[in-house]
C-alpha cells in the first residue's frame, strides 16, 4: 500500500477516534518518518489505519496526569562546542535535565544529535564545554551496542556484571525489561540473527539495566512496530515517574508527547 494513502487514512481515523492535536500530528509525523526511513509497507509495519488509530486513542486515554517535575538536576551540559575538521557541529549547547524530566533532542539529519548524546555519554570529547552526570548512566546508541555472537541473556549477564548485578538478577531484570516491550528474549538466538527492531529492543533493555539515574536514548525505537513504539513511550513515562532524567534523541521537530524540554539543534539560520 502507498505510504501517502495509508497516512491519509490514518489522519482520518485519528480524527474519528478523537485523537486531538498535537498528538495526532506527532503520531502522523513519527509514522511517516518511520515509513520513509524503513521503506516498510505501512500495512505490514503498523497494520490497518483504523486499528492503529484505535491503539493510539487508547494509549492517549491511558496516559496518567503529568507529574510536576522539580527534582534535582541529574544531567548538566554547559556550553558544548564540537568541531569535526573545519565544521562546527555543535556551538555552545547547554541542557539541564532534572530527576523526573524527559528532554527531547531534535533537529535535522546531521545537526549533531548523536554527537551531542555521545558527548553526554562520555564517548565523544567536546572541544569546549562540560558535562556533569549526577548518578549512574545508561546509554542506548542509535545502532551497534550489541555483540553479534551473544544471545540476549548473555548480554544481560555481561552488562549486568558491569553494573554490579548478580547473574540471576541481571537475567531476570533483562527479561522483565524485554517483556515491557512485548518481547520474549529467552532462547539461543544470537544478536546478529535478531531483526533490527528486536536488536534495538535489546539495546534499550541494556540501557535500563541496573536502574541508572540518567538515560540517554538515541532514536531507540527505530524499526519498532506500532505496539512496541507505544510500549517504548510507556517505558519512558515509567522511568520519568521513577525519578530518572531521560534524554531522547529524535530527528523530528514535533515529538513533544510527554516531553518536558526540547533542545533543537537545527542551526538558527536553517529554522523555519
Ligand atoms: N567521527 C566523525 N568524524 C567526522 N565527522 C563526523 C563524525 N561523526 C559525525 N560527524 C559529522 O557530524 C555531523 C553530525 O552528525 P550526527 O550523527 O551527530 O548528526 P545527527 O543529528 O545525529 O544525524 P541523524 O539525524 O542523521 O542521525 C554530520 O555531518 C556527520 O557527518
Amino acid at each position: 500500500m502507498r505510504h501517502d494513502t495509508w497516512l491519509d487514512a490514518l489522519a482520518g481515523e485519528l480524527r474519528r477516534h478523537g485523537v486531538a492535536e498535537p498528538t495526532a500530528g506527532n503520531v502522523l509525523a513519527e509514522t511517516a518518518a518511520h515509513l520513509w526511513e524503513s521503506g516498510d509497507d505501512p500495512l505490514r509495519a503498523f497494520g490497518p489505519p483504523q486499528a492503529y488509530a484505535a491503539t493510539v486513542a487508547e494509549s492517549v486515554r491511558l496516559e496518567p496526569p503529568r507529574r510536576v517535575p522539580g527534582g534535582p538536576v541529574l544531567l548538566e551540559v554547559a556550553g558544548i562546542t564540537k568541531r569535526y575538521g573545519r565544521r562546527t557541529v555543535l556551538r555552545e549547547v547547554s541542557l539541564a535535565v532534572r530527576a523526573g524530566e524527559v528532554a527531547a533532542v531534535v533537529g535535522a539529519n546531521g545537526s549533531g544529535k548523536s554527537t551531542f548524546l555521545g558527548i553526554c555519554a562520555g564517548l565523544v570529547s567536546p572541544d569546549r564545554g562540560e558535562v556533569r552526570v549526577h548518578g549512574s548512566l545508561g546509554y542506548c546508541p542509535q545502532g551497534g551496542g550489541t555483540s553479534d555472537f551473544l544471545v540476549p541473556d548473555e548480554h544481560f549477564l555481561l552488562v549486568g556484571a558491569g553494573r554490579g548485578l548478580p547473574r540471576a538478577q541481571a537475567r531476570d531484570t533483562g527479561r522483565a525489561g524485554a517483556a515491557a516491550l512485548d518481547w520474549d528474549p529467552r532462547g539461543a538466538t544470537q544478536a546478529r540473527h535478531l531483526s533490527g527492531g528486536t536488536r534495538q529492543k535489546l539495546n534499550l533493555v541494556l540501557a535500563g539495566l541496573g536502574d541508572p539515574d540518567v538515560l540517554l536514548l538515541d532514536e531507540p525505537y527505530q524499526g519498532f512496530d506500532q505496539g512496541s513504539y507505544l510500549d517504548f513511550w510507556q517505558q519512558v513515562r515509567r522511568w520519568r515517574d521513577a525519578g530518572k532524567a531521560i534524554v531522547v534523541v529524535t530527528h523530528l521537530l514535533n515529538t513533544r508527547d510527554g516531553v518536558d524540554t526540547v533542545l533543537d539543534l537545527t542551526p538558527r539560520e536553517e529554522r523555519a
